[in-house]
């Protein structure tokens, strides 16, 4: 299996400090190439991956400012979609704008959407629906106007969390420094529970750092200590009392909520976003309503053990359970969208998938043959390459030669066999409104496969097959 990994650029995939998207993108590029699969990964240049790195980017734009993020986004997303061809899958973590290429590759392309930056975006991803694999990093940050694949939560690295089973006297904020993220609101709590609070993380509003956080520090109760890389983030994990996550925004996800538990250590979180399906009331945390509550679950902490906080992170959180379920949803697009199909009589492969018609190139071992079949939603034309097949269409027999034609109507009961000794290749143009697997209404069979697509054929002749029919909705939003 070929993936290309998309990530951000405006980080270093793994960041060297902030940068959750790329950390993601990273855990699972690793995890991937790990359990074997091919994995290019489409990110800076100055990246780090034990799979394969294709960069166009110099430097996170992040961190040169002299780079217009503008340009580099295009250069970055376009080289993938040059190369589409190379590759079994694309899995986008880029945000919206690689959408607007995929529908001029017919690799498929699963975007995570690790969050709506606002309702503006909402567009992009309505036009793509449907085109487009969607996967939702929790069920809380899920559009009700998009289809989505899969919720799949983020996994973290557990090895590089160390379990402490001492509490800590400290409180902890850890994140960007942002009124959504409740900097203010963690001081507040830590004043009225009179703790320590130690508040680590990028300052992404300067403003509100300087008017509301800045004159609140002391040095001393509470104290900013600037972003921290791996190590200290480690052992300020570990070794805080709790972590405080009053946030006043539907948060798509909190890795840091994870990470923490990770370290043994619970949080004390408002309810928002995602919160409620990573914090277990009173197991891995508190969720709080507001300031004097939160105050309150700190003097409740010593309820919680850190080693179920540990556990919860193990058993949801892990680096490993979010791979397998990323190669499931890997294994379930290639499957929808194969172009090859082995069957008992031999194969087919499908040379053209548009709205309007679809082509297989079909090939039929000696002395084998096709159900005895009929179809709902499409008409079918068959010309011979090679071999002597014979047709049963509705009460008629056939005889065709190579270079001979016959059409199967709507409709008609029929069936394909080969006496020969030598393979039977024809070439099947449909034509219809449908073109999907699943109507095939099979009355005989050799193989035990009769009856099978019965309440398919049921299901498609009312409105929608779910996954099914994505191919053909791939195809005609593909190509449309
Ligand atoms: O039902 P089986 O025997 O697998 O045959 C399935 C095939 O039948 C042929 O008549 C065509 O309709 C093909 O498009 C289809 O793939």
């Amino acid at each position: 299996m070929r993936i290309a990994m998309l990530s951000p650029i405006a980080w270093r995939t793994p960041p060297r400090h902030y940068g959750p998207w790329e950390r993601v993108v990273s855990l699972l590029t690793e995890g991937l190439v790990r359990r074997g699969v091919e994995v290019t990964l489409f990110a800076t240049a100055d990246s780090e991956t034990s799979g394969i790195l294709h960069a166009v980017v110099p430097r996170p734009y992040e961190e040169d400012k002299t780079l217009d993020p503008k340009v580099w986004e295009c250069l970055h997303i376009s080289e993938l979609f040059e190369m589409a061809d190379d590759f079994d899958l694309i899995h986008n973590h880029f945000d919206f704008l690689p959408l607007s290429y995929s529908g001029l590759t017919t690799t498929p392309v699963l975007t995570t959407i690790h969050g709506f930056s606002s309702q503006r975006i909402l567009p992009a991803y309505k036009k793509y629906n449907g085109k487009v694999y969607y996967v939702s990093i929790s069920d809380a940050d899920r559009s009700p106007e998009l289809t989505y694949m899969a919720t799949v939560y983020h996994g973290i690295d557990l090895e590089s969390f160390t379990f402490n089973d001492c509490n800590g006297d400290y409180l902890l904020f850890f994140g960007r420094i942002h009124p959504e993220k409740g900097t203010r609101e963690a001081i507040e709590i830590a004043s009225r529970a009179r703790r320590e609070l130690i508040i680590a993380g990028v300052i992404q509003d300067q403003e509100y750092f300087r008017s509301q956080i800045e004159p609140r520090l002391d040095g001393q109760r509470i104290k900013y200590i600037g972003r921290v890389g791996p190590e200290k983030r480690n052992e300020l994990l570990g070794s805080a009392l709790a972590l405080l996550h009053p946030i006043s925004f539907e948060e798509p996800f909190g890795l840091s909520v994870v990470e923490a538990n990770a370290c043994g250590t619970p949080v004390i979180a408002y309810p928002r976003g995602s919160m409620p399906e990573i914090i277990h009331n009173g197991i891995n945390g508190f969720l709080v309503k507001d300031v004097s509550a939160a105050a309150e679950a700190v003097e409740r902490i010593g309820e919680i053990s850190r080693r179920d906080c540990r556990k919860i992170a193990e058993e949801r959180f892990s680096r490993d359970r979010m791979v397998d379920e990323y190669l499931g949803l890997y294994h379930q697009i290639l499957e929808q969208t194969k172009r090859e199909d082995h069957r008992p009589w031999g194969y087919y492969e499908v040379l053209s998938d548009l709205p309007d018609h679809k082509v297989k190139r079909i090939v039929v071992f000696p002395g084998k043959r096709l159900s005895l079949q009929r179809h709902k939603r499409r008409a079918e034309h068959w010309t011979v390459v090679s071999g002597n097949p014979l047709v049963i269409r509705d009460a008629e027999k056939i005889s065709l030669n190579p270079g001979d034609s016959i059409d199967i109507p709507e409709g008609a009961k029929h069936r394909v066999s080969n006496p020969g000794d030598e393979p039977v290749v024809f070439i099947e143009v449909q034509m219809g409104s449908y073109f999907g697997e699943d109507d095939i209404e099979r009355f005989e069979d050799d193989y035990g496969r009769a009856g099978d697509n019965v309440n398919q054929i049921k299901e498609l002749a009312g409105t929608q097959v779910r996954w099914k029919s994505h191919t053909y909705e791939r195809g005609r939003a593909l190509h449309g």
